[in-house]
């Protein structure tokens, strides 16, 4: 679930660029880069590592000019090296660098085609390569001098034709400005910001509303599926529809997981809907066992630590913290590997025995995934002295494989596949085991924006809206399951980063 960005200013980008990632980093840990140019020259620096990491002094003054894109990333495809780091370049025609968020399910082919048919290489297994260069070769048909905005649209409806699965793109055409455009479906998400200054207007595209905020910039829009937009280099702001098929059909694990809960996706407060689940599993809870006897709801941080409070409230029980967070430690689900992931539930999330003593409690996390915190965290609530320890899910049970941007490719590795709900209960050790309804949880998003009436929820239902086919699951599992991910994990094509 990587985090993108892209400015055009009237002054120097870089510490802006920055300052946007480092307030998306729960987007990506693995990788963080910036690219930027001063209407002449592409400056670029992309490693792996968190922004604070890959950023020092000296890289960003030579990151020069008033436009620029960054990227943080969380991988998906390919292996997680350093020569993946984005934004990814190439130099024809007229140089483009390119900031992904998504996954395409049809890069295998595309990659073959591009060769075939284009005469393009691409040198690493990542599908943004892929996809930044079929948007080179779309533009490229054009050959026209300078850009103009038909020839970006033209270019952006050749890649809504060509790729299949899921993309918010911003890309920076070195002289002429900044592109953004969101896939058919919209299932990841991209917001425009504008900023009025003494210099003139500044403008700002983003994954989360969060990162315009925190820079000064108001909220103008979000990017519809299918429609791109182009942003000059002299500040002129052209967009089109670039698809007969668009529709939302947004990643509703955004609202449950990824964003931040002070960022609006597509015109929904992602905390108040959060609120709104917590307050539809309490009812859930109310309805299913109108006699419970929990004494206390414990959220497991930070994400749900909102739905928890607004389930406690409507049940009429305490809230209490009682898992006490390592600031120091990031978001563990988006880490690696299972062994790293496992190690830092313990490191990162510490108990307050005296909120488990003697008591019922009732934990509750926003999503249980590969079952690695909930199994963690249970047995820490029991050695804590918890009389009985139950668990609910803000979201409901997760059985399916995600293929547009976050990385759950191999059904088995989910905890809830193939399992009944009592038999994760017993898996994760709780005495009871209470997941939300899939109708609740769209409700609970759908309150805030009533035009919102289709989502991604494949993970809950195993419905793929770019329909792929059974062999492309079987093959995904056999490429990227954990086991794979290790072996690749250092494969190193082109380094382009600095060694320090
Ligand atoms: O079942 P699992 O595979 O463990 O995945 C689910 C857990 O991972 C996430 O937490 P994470 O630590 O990544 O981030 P957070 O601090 O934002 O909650 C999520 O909030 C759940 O707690
Ligand atoms: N999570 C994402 O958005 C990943 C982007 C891209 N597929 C990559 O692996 O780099
Ligand atoms: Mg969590």
């Amino acid at each position: 679930m990587c985090g993108i960005i892209g400015i055009l200013s009237n002054t120097p980008v870089n510490q802006e660029i920055y300052d946007g990632l480092l307030v998306l980093q729960h987007r990506g840990q693995d990788s963080a880069g910036m690219a930027t140019s001063d209407g002449k020259r592409l400056y670029i620096r992309r490693k792996n590592g968190l922004v604070t990491d890959v950023f020092r002094k000296e890289h960003m003054k030579r990151l020069v000019g008033n436009m620029g894109v960054g990227h943080l990333r969380y991988p998906t495809a390919g292996g997680s090296s350093n020569s993946e780091a984005q934004p990814f370049y190439v130099n024809s025609p007229y140089g483009i660098s390119l900031a992904h968020n998504g996954n395409l399910t049809n890069a295998h082919e595309l990659k073959k085609e591009l060769y075939k048919q284009d005469r393009r290489h691409i040198n690493t297994s990542s599908d943004s390569e892929i996809l930044l260069n079929i948007f080179a070769q779309e533009l490229q048909k054009y050959k026209a001098y300078s850009v103009h905005p038909e020839e970006v649209f033209a270019a952006v409806e050749g890649v809504h034709k060509r790729c299949v699965g899921a993309y918010a793109v911003i890309a920076m055409i070195t002289r002429d400005g900044i592109v953004g455009f969101r896939d058919p479906n919209g299932i990841r998400p991209l917001v425009l910001g504008k900023r009025e200054s003494e210099q003139g207007t500044d403008y700002m595209l983003a994954s989360e509303s969060v990162a315009l905020v925190t820079q000064g910039y108001a909220i103008v829009r979000d990017i519809e599926p299918g429609e791109a937009i182009f942003i000059t280099k002299d500040g002129e702001v052209h967009t089109k529809q670039c698809s007969d098929k668009a529709t939302y059909n947004s990643c509703i694990f955004e609202y449950v997981y990824f964003a931040r809960p002070d960022s609006v996706i597509d015109k929904v407060y992602v905390h108040k809907a959060r609120m709104r689940m917590g307050h539809n599993l309490a009812e859930k809870v109310m309805k299913v066992w109108p006699d419970h006897d929990i004494d206390v709801v414990i959220p497991i941080p930070d994400t749900s630590r909102t739905s928890a409070l607004e389930m406690a409230i409507t049940l009429g029980v305490p809230y209490r913290e009682g898992y006490i967070k390592n600031r120091y430690i990031g978001r563990t689900f988006i880490m690696p590997g299972q062994k790293q992931r496992k190690k830092s539930v313990r490191r990162k999330l510490n108990p307050l025995d005296i909120e488990f003593k003697g008591k019922n409690v009732m934990l509750v996390d926003d999503s249980i995934v590969r079952g690695t915190t909930s199994k963690e965290i249970v047995q820490m609530a029991r050695d804590s002295g918890a009389k009985n320890v139950y668990f609910a899910s803000a979201s409901p049970a997760i059985r399916y494989p995600n293929i547009y941007g976050i990385d759950m490719p191999a059904a088995k590795e989910l905890i809830a596949h193939g399992r009944t709900e009592a038999e994760v209960a017993k898996e994760i050790g709780a005495d009871r085991l209470v997941y939300q309804e899939l109708d609740d949880l769209i409700d609970a998003i759908t309150k805030g924006n009533s035009k919102l009436t289709q989502f991604d929820c494949s993970v809950f239902t195993g419905k793929y809206i770019t329909g792929e086919s059974e062999s492309y699951f079987t093959d995904l599992e056999a490429r990227r399951n954990d086991g794979k991910k290790k072996d690749k994990a250092n494969m190193v094509a082109i380094d382009m980063s600095d060694t320090d």
